[in-house]
């Protein structure tokens, strides 16, 4: 039913755009017939100019009066006309324009392939400026043999490459134009040339043998058979006398020379070159084979996508203005703040640190980010690692510094990192982040500004391929900073046609802000009329239909024979794909929960098993899932889930216990706060300060974009029916289970509308019991789902229940 709601919009695109562009047969008539006679009249036209092109030529200045005559077949526009394009234009190349026009008019009527025309076009224009160039090179002035265009190449080529340079010049030309047009290759000439040759020699041969046969032997063998013929005739015609004068010479000699005859000849029909041209021929199918085929739907395809482009799903919304950078707020404590001073400092502590541990350094290096700063050192040839990363503490109290990471050593480069915290830490602004090279040259899928690295580079990440993201961090660290910031970049960079955020936020006031893209970014379930999913219930509902759009989408990707969303848009934006076999354009769909932990401790499995499904699955339909929690402990954060998150972003975190639930690894519990953070997709951590935007700055951003013209509603989910929902709100009373009226006194006895207690009163099986929860629920006498709370029993007692039924029989 969903599939059907979703399938609506892009079928109306489609059906009304269609017709328009085509032409009717009696246009297609009108214009054919117009282009033919138009090149008639231009090869008329340009004919007479050849006799009478010299006496017009005067008349061709006082054109427009109608006393003036000309004697052009077609009078002053014939004149006016040949003049144009002979005179001034190609010379009497200018006949293949007459002849173009012509064709293209056959073209029209006979309704043949455009693209064909449009190579005949392009050659044809070529052919004639070469010829124009060609014929300037025989005239001395500008006249009607080469035009004003030929003349004028010809004589700029022959003042800079010469008479010689311009004759190789069109020669090579010529090659090109016959390698290019008609396939030509050395191969081909070649055997052009040796099947001509062969061919002659067949013609010499064929003429020459008679007259060696006339004076070999053969031949003489034949005439004289055919003399004995002769002879034999009168023989023949006398049976009697055959008989009586020795018939046996007479019958054998006739028969030696015609059978000499039959054996000597063939030697000289053996087709030797005959031979030889085969072998020649795989040369030939190797030219012939750079055809290409194209498949009955390629071509219904590239016919759609020649006559309206490819499909835009933008289109709708197609004055769209994406906020501009102007929303987004400057920072005055932005930029490097570290001085020579605290370097110097820092470096001298680390040394002297280290040296009274007996570790010696042969260099060090500085990296100074917006937080802090990484000190990059080479220890002395002997020095364990581990003897340096047990000194943490130790250096962070020299340094009296909190935050203090050591890094041994830094991944791909043989050092070892020590990471100080700045004394003043910059704040990244967003603005910085989004108007970077980087994010807004970026051609990633799902783009995100994070944040800048310790090394000041701006850091861009790809959703779509990390596919989801875990996101967690002590209350206060700037996780939800960061979920604004995630939110923020991807408004700036995706139409509205191109994502859609399905928003769960049970603290109520994070995320509450965005109520007001609803009809341009957000996605719903229908009927629902909060696009923001605060309740928990709901968003069981939401993760089980995010799970039928699933299905669904990898229903419509298979029957597209695609694998991923970047393959089926593809396809679909050129046209392969027809919007009535159900077929749409998909936009990304990233599902935000602000606070997992909750939604975890209230519906447990409901949700973990849906949001499983999904993380293990939804990457190739494009459906991504950023989970934010600030409780990361195993029971949140749960093995499963773990496993298909492999791109995780840690704020500062209390315990290293913490820090391993989340990265695996410690060190988010060093980090200092404020959106400091450390990234990782799976193999390096980078430490990251998170881009900072403030909710005024997100204020003006949805202000910005909810003032735009929108779609009609929110982009609509499947519908889902719980398993305990209602289903069957309309069971028929016949249908009813014959406990029916059983599981009514049990459930208004104890006032308790849950289905264990059915099961354990009545001994039956859940699913028997949930059918008569639905019973009973269609039947007005227990009241909706509510998670995991028991349904409320709407009838009081007994003989009221006795009541309500018998009235349900009238
Ligand atoms: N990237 C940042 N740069 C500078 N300051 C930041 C940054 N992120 C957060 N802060 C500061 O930290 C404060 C708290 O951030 P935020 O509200 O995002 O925390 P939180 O983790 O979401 O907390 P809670 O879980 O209680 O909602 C912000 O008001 C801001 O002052």
């Amino acid at each position: 039913m969903a599939k059907a709601k979703k399938t609506v919009k892009p079928k109306k695109k489609i059906s009304i755009k269609t017709p328009d562009f085509k032409l009717s047969s009696q246009q297609k008539l009108v214009l054919g017939s117009f282009l033919i006679i138009l090149g008639v009249l231009f090869f008329i036209a340009f004919l007479s100019y050849l006799f009478t092109g010299k006496v017009d030529q005067s008349a061709l200045s006082e054109f427009a009066s109608r006393d003036i005559e000309t004697k052009n077949w077609l009078s002053k526009l014939g004149a006016w006309i040949s003049d144009l394009f002979i005179q001034r234009g190609f010379g009497i190349a200018a006949f293949i324009i007459s002849g173009l026009t012509f064709l293209s008019g056959v073209y029209v009527l006979t309704d043949l392939s455009k693209d064909k025309l449009r190579k005949h076009w392009f050659w044809g224009i070529l052919v004639m400026i070469w010829f124009s160039v060609l014929f300037g090179f025989f005239t001395y002035k500008n006249d009607s043999l080469s035009g004003t265009i030929g003349f004028e190449i010809n004589s700029f080529f022959q003042d800079y490459i010469g008479k010689i340079g311009t004759i190789l010049l069109l020669a090579f030309a010529f090659i090109s134009y016959l390698a290019i047009r008609f396939k030509f290759t050395p191969q081909r000439i070649a055997a052009i040339f040796k099947k001509a040759k062969n061919n002659i020699k067949d013609d010499f041969n064929e003429d020459f043998v008679p007259v060696d046969n006339a004076h070999s032997d053969e031949a003489e063998d034949i005439k004289s058979a055919f003399d004995v013929d002769k002879k034999v005739e009168p023989t023949i015609s006398n049976h009697s006398k055959i008989e009586a004068n020795k018939p046996i010479e007479l019958t054998q000699e006739p028969v030696k020379p015609v059978v000499k005859a039959a054996v000597t000849s063939p030697p000289i029909e053996i087709e030797i070159p005959k031979v030889e041209e085969e072998e020649e021929l795989p040369m030939e199918i190797e030219v012939e084979a750079v055809k290409e085929e194209l498949s009955e739907t390629d071509n219904l395809a590239n016919k759609l996508v020649e006559d309206f482009g490819q499909f835009d799903p933008t289109l709708e919304l197609g004055n769209y203005q994406f906020p501009p950078l102007d929303l987004l707020k400057k920072y005055d404590n932005e930029g490097v703040t570290i001085n020579q001073e605290e370097l110097e400092e820092n470096k001298n502590r680390i040394v002297d640190t280290l040296n009274n541990y007996k570790i010696g350094i042969s260099s060090i290096k500085a990296t100074i980010g917006p937080t802090v700063t990484l000190y990059e050192i080479v220890p002395e040839a002997g020095v364990r690692i581990s003897k340096i990363k047990n000194l943490e503490d130790d250096i962070a109290l020299s340094l009296s510094a909190l935050g203090i990471r050591i890094i041994a050593p830094i991944p791909g480069k043989g050092t070892i990192g020590i990471e100080v915290p700045n004394k003043n830490s910059t704040i990244v602004s967003m603005r910085s982040v989004i108007a970077s090279q980087k994010f807004q040259k970026t051609e990633m899928h799902l783009p995100i500004a994070i944040g800048k690295t310790i090394s000041n580079e701006t850091l861009v990440i790809d959703l779509a391929k990390m596919p989801h993201l875990l996101m967690a961090g002590a209350t206060g660290q700037g996780k939800s900073v960061g979920l604004n910031a995630v939110l923020t970049s991807l408004l700036y960079k995706k139409h509205p046609a191109e994502v859609k955020f399905v928003l769960v936020d049970p603290k109520k006031v994070e995320l509450t802000l965005f109520n007001k893209i609803e009809r341009h970014y957000l996605a719903k379930l229908p009927d629902e009329a909060e696009a923001i999913i605060t309740d928990n219930t709901k968003v069981i509902h939401t993760l089980n239909s995010l799970c039928i759009e699933m299905d669904n989408r990898y229903e419509m990707l298979k029957n597209a024979l695609c694998r991923n969303i970047v393959e089926y848009n593809t396809k679909f934006k050129a046209r392969k794909l027809n919007p009535n076999d159900g077929h749409a354009y998909l936009p990304y769909i990233v599902l935000v929960v602000d606070e997992f932990a909750d939604l975890i401790m209230t519906a447990g499995k409901e949700v973990e098993t849906p949001v499983a499904r999904l993380a293990q699955l939804a990457r190739a339909i494009g459906i991504h899932l950023i989970i934010a929690t600030q409780r990361p402990s195993v029971n949140v954060i749960t093995g499963i889930i773990k496993a298909n998150f492999p791109a995780r972003i840690a704020f500062r975190v209390s315990s290293k216990i913490d820090s391993r639930t989340i990265l695996d690894a410690g060190g988010a519990d060093q980090l200092i706060g404020r959106g400091d953070m450390l990234y990782t997709q799976g193999n390096d951590m980078i430490r990251v300060q998170c881009a900072f935007v403030d909710t005024p700055e997100v204020e003006k951003i949805v202000d910005f974009i909810g003032n735009q013209k929108a779609y009609p509603d929110a982009y609509l989910l499947p519908e889902y029916v719980g398993e305990e929902s209602g289903t069957s709100l309309d069971v028929d009373i016949s249908d009813r289970d014959i406990l029916f009226k059983d599981a009514c006194q049990i459930i208004v006895t104890a006032q308790q509308g849950s289905a264990s207690l059915l099961q354990r009163k009545l001994k039956l099986g859940y699913n028997r019991a949930g059918r008569l929860i639905d019973q009973l629920e269609a039947a007005g006498i227990v009241g909706g789902f509510e998670g995991s709370k028991a349904r409320q029993v709407l009838v009081p007692d007994l003989i009221a229940l006795d009541q309500l039924l018998e009235n349900e029989k009238k």
